[in-house]
């Protein structure tokens, strides 16, 4: 076999699994007990008993940790004291909810995952919480991510100590790759939006061998009904998990707990019924340019601004048809910004590529590098986004 993932056509024999699966060859090897060949009786090529479903442990890990996260941020928003909000040196905000996240999040998935190298590819590091001027923070973030776990109910816990949490967060430091499983964790995706008391998300994701094979959103603050502009709003509740492993499909439940509902981007093929998503923040999208894509593209609503990647899983139950995102020049994005959004909206049926086309690479450490800017939309109006885009960029280049 290549080192390419070759994908099988297999039938899994394992409670719970009925129906027909696709395996990378990585993971045959991995999951695989027991392979027989074709034999008179049966039309497939390969019948593989697997013993257990793929990345089951890891997701289940995954949403228990996100869900943690999601009340420790839950708590800091609801009083956020101006003491909480601290500059970095990019002078991007950080609060103590973006570090107890974090620290939450490595914590969790080293205990509930024991078996398996650990690594987590995340935002934050504990630099300025180790310098004096950071003590005070690092006791209020160590107190956060205390009352967090003693929330959950299980004294199995132990109290984490001022150092034990330092470890957490640093144990973000990976660098990820090609080779491997890397964790990759955006504690608090949008936290201007956190700031702010808007949209905000908890973004954690699963590389394997460069590709994002699992994806965690959690957004405390997205209505359960949809936001999309046509809808009658049902409820107001809010609180939304979106979830998606590879080739399962992509799900969505409600943060507080509730079953499971499969969820699928909508179908719109006429750019005149589509909406489309973008950053809250001009700084970090360029909205001129995704006007005069919406334009060409024959899009007549107006375009809904969100924080975080709560646009993506909004994309992927169908709130929006489109989600466009244009850096300015100089600008590199960061893996933890999209490997969980785009696993939950690609398992939904939709299409994430930068804007040429290119599918994104995981696989180059925490950098993403694209072409001008990353588009997700559905299979059918994927060819006339990529074209108005194109058209868009030429005017935008010849401008200049
Ligand atoms: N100048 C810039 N251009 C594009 N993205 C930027 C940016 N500055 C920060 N960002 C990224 O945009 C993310 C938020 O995206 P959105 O605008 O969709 O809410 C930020 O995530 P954090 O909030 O995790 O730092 C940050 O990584
Ligand atoms: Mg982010
Ligand atoms: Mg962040
Ligand atoms: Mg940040």
């Amino acid at each position: 076999m290549g080192t390419a993932t070759v994908w099988w056509r297999a039938r899994a024999i394992s409670a719970g699994v009925g129906s027909d699966w696709r395996l990378s060859e990585a993971r045959i090897r991995t999951r695989c007990i027991s392979v027989s060949t074709r034999s008179s009786c049966c039309s497939s090529p390969l019948t593989l008993i697997v013993s257990s479903m793929p990345y089951e442990k890891e997701l289940a890990a995954a949403k228990k940790a996100a869900t943690l996260a999601a009340r420790l941020c839950q708590k800091v928003q609801k009083a956020l004291l101006q003491s909480d909000v601290h500059s970095k040196s990019d002078k991007s905000p950080v609060t103590v909810a973006d570090y107890g996240s974090q620290a939450l999040v490595s914590f969790i998935l080293e205990r509930e995952l024991p078996s398996e190298p650990f690594s987590i590819v995340a935002e934050e590091d504990s630099g300025d919480l180790r310098k004096e001027s950071g003590q005070e923070t690092l006791k209020r973030i160590t107190e956060l991510v205390n009352d967090t776990l003693a929330s959950e109910g299980s004294d199995s816990f132990p109290t984490l100590t001022t150092d034990d949490v330092l470890a957490a967060i640093d144990n973000g430091k990976s660098e990820g790759g090609p080779v491997g499983q890397h964790w990759v964790l955006d504690p608090i995706d949008g936290t201007k939006g956190f700031v702010r008391g808007d949209q905000y998300a908890i973004a954690l994701g699963l590389l394997h061998e460069g590709k994002v094979v699992l994806g965690v959103l959690a957004c405390p603050n997205l209505p359960l009904a949809s936001i999309g502009s046509n809808q009658l709003h049902s409820s107001n509740e809010v609180g939304c998990l979106f979830f998606a492993k590879v080739g399962d499909g992509a799900y969505l439940q409600a943060l507080g707990g509730s079953t499971q509902t499969k969820v699928h981007v909508c179908d719109v093929d006429n750019p005149e019924e589509a909406s489309f998503f973008e950053s809250f923040e001009a700084a970090h999208s360029s909205h001129d340019l995704s006007s005069s894509i919406a334009e060409k593209l024959g899009v007549k609503a107006p375009p809904v601004r969100i924080d975080s990647q709560a646009k993506y899983g909004a994309l992927s139950r169908g709130d929006g048809a489109i989600y466009l995102r244009f850096p300015h020049k100089g600008y590199r994005e960061k893996i933890w910004d999209h490997a969980a959004g785009s696993i939950v909206v690609t398992e939904a049926g939709g299409i994430v590529t930068d804007a040429a086309g290119n599918p994104l690479d995981f696989s180059k450490g925490k950098f993403l590098d694209v072409v001008s800017g990353i588009i997700v939309t559905n299979q059918k109006l994927m060819p006339s986004l990529l074209r108005a885009v194109k058209e868009a960029l030429n005017e935008k280049a010849s401008s200049l």
